[in-house]
């Protein structure tokens, strides 16, 4: 019988956005990406798991419902951490021979572009290889799951090497800074759809990587320059120039999305509302003081730093009126009182509740073992509550 093991991990939201392979089975991408962890306290995966003889086949539990465990990707992640285990003989025989239970919980919509996927196998990965007690780079046991999961391994800022070696060995991530290099920056998630999408981030890319002239020029020409820009804007705190590469690479990446045949749509309507907003915002104020991503779906996510919030929040609530009275959820805000401010923006309200709601979250660290007890499964392995 295994003890439990539980762990929790952040989302990443890239600001040099991963997009196409150049290896299916290892997922190994084109280009280095580079993100930003966040706040588990807000955003996290928890996932619990154990290995017991009474358990008749591997089990996978995602929020509550039991999944189908014929999944090439977990298959792989699960395959490996038993293969590392063998070589460093840091388990027995009799433990490897029984099957495992995984029980996970996503505290926000899952496969709606927030990142579920990241979180999710980052989690589960650093579980099973405490379980079976190897040794290893977990971000490379991470990116078997899903590649942006490599960079959930670490809190603060984060690197994905692209690497060159075709067994995926250098294909690591790496932190550039830690949560606290930074403390004021703030990321406000405007969810617009928190539903399943229609095209997974793994089939838009494979398409994109077949048939976009564009993803080429991105990979060759765009990427490398912006990702030593922006660790360096990182290194220099320097919020203007880390904002401005961030936009430009989502729209570069939502046009290699468009360039891709049939398209990718991903973005909605209210995402280029949203994307008007800001440049109108950073505009007036005549300074860039708000940066927009948007991964694969219609909800931006927004960097900026904490004492722009009051200001931002009000303008959203002003430009996207909403009648949900839980409209923010996350860290506790104010909002502004400039009423001159507002009445003055440019661009007149929207119809109502176009934004579902708003996630308001920091930078913070990377996993952690859940030490306090508090597991998903019981000492008999079995499901809590
Ligand atoms: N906590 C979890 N544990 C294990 N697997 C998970 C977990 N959360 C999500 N997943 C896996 O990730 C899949 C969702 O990935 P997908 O890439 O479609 O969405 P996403 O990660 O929310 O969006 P994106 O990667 O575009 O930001 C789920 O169907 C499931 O297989
Ligand atoms: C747009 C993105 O969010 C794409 C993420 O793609 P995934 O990591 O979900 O893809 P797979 O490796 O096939 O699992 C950009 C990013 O996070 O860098």
């Amino acid at each position: 019988m295994s003890d439990i093991i539980t762990i929790t991990a952040p989302v990443n939201i890239a600001v040099i956005k991963y997009w196409g392979k150049r290896d299916e089975e290892l997922i190994l991408p084109l280009n280095d990406s580079v993100s930003a962890t966040l706040d588990t306290n807000v955003m996290c995966a928890k996932t619990s798991v154990c290995a017991r003889p009474d358990i008749n086949e591997n089990e996978i539990w995602l929020n509550k419902i039991k999944e189908s465990f014929n999944n090439k990707r977990l298959q792989n992640c699960l395959n490996e951490i038993k293969r590392i285990a063998r070589v460093q003989k840091s388990v027995d025989e009799e433990f490897l021979s029984w099957n495992v239970r995984i029980y996970s919980e996503n505290n926000f919509p899952t496969a709606a572009g927030l990142a579920s996927s990241a979180a999710g196998y980052a989690c589960l990965v650093t579980a099973l290889a405490i379980l079976y007690k190897i040794k290893t780079d977990i971000s490379t046991l991470a990116r078997l799951g899903s590649g942006s999961a490599c960079r959930s391994v670490y809190g603060g800022f984060v690197r994905w090497h692209a690497g060159v070696k075709p067994d995926g060995s250098d294909s690591i991530a790496s932190q550039i800074a830690n949560s606290l290099h930074w403390p004021d920056m703030r990321v406000i998630i405007l969810v617009v759809a928190d539903t399943k999408k229609h095209t997974s981030s793994s089939k838009g890319m494979q398409c994109s990587v077949a048939t976009s002239e564009l993803l080429q020029y991105r990979v060759l020409h765009s990427v490398p320059k912006r990702v030593d820009d922006i660790c360096t804007a990182i290194q220099k705190r320097d919020f203007a120039k880390f904002a401005e590469i961030t936009m430009k690479d989502s729209n570069q990446f939502h046009a290699v999305c468009l360039d891709t045949y049939p398209p990718c749509v991903y973005m909605r309507d209210i995402s280029h509302s949203i994307v008007e907003v800001i440049h109108r915002y950073n505009e007036i104020c005549g300074e860039v003081k708000v940066a927009y991503t948007f991964d694969a779906g219609p909800n931006a996510c927004l960097y900026l730093l904490e004492k722009d919030v009051p200001e931002i929040i009000s303008l959203i609530k002003q430009v996207f009126p909403t009648s949900n009275p839980e409209f923010i959820k996350g860290l506790s805000t104010q909002e502004s009182q400039d009423r001159d401010f507002l009445n003055q923006f440019p661009i007149k309200p929207f119809e109502k509740d176009l934004l579902k709601y708003l996630i308001y979250t920091k930078v913070g660290d990377g996993l952690q073992e859940i030490t306090d007890g508090s597991h998903l499964l019981d000492i008999n392995g079995q499901p809590v509550g």
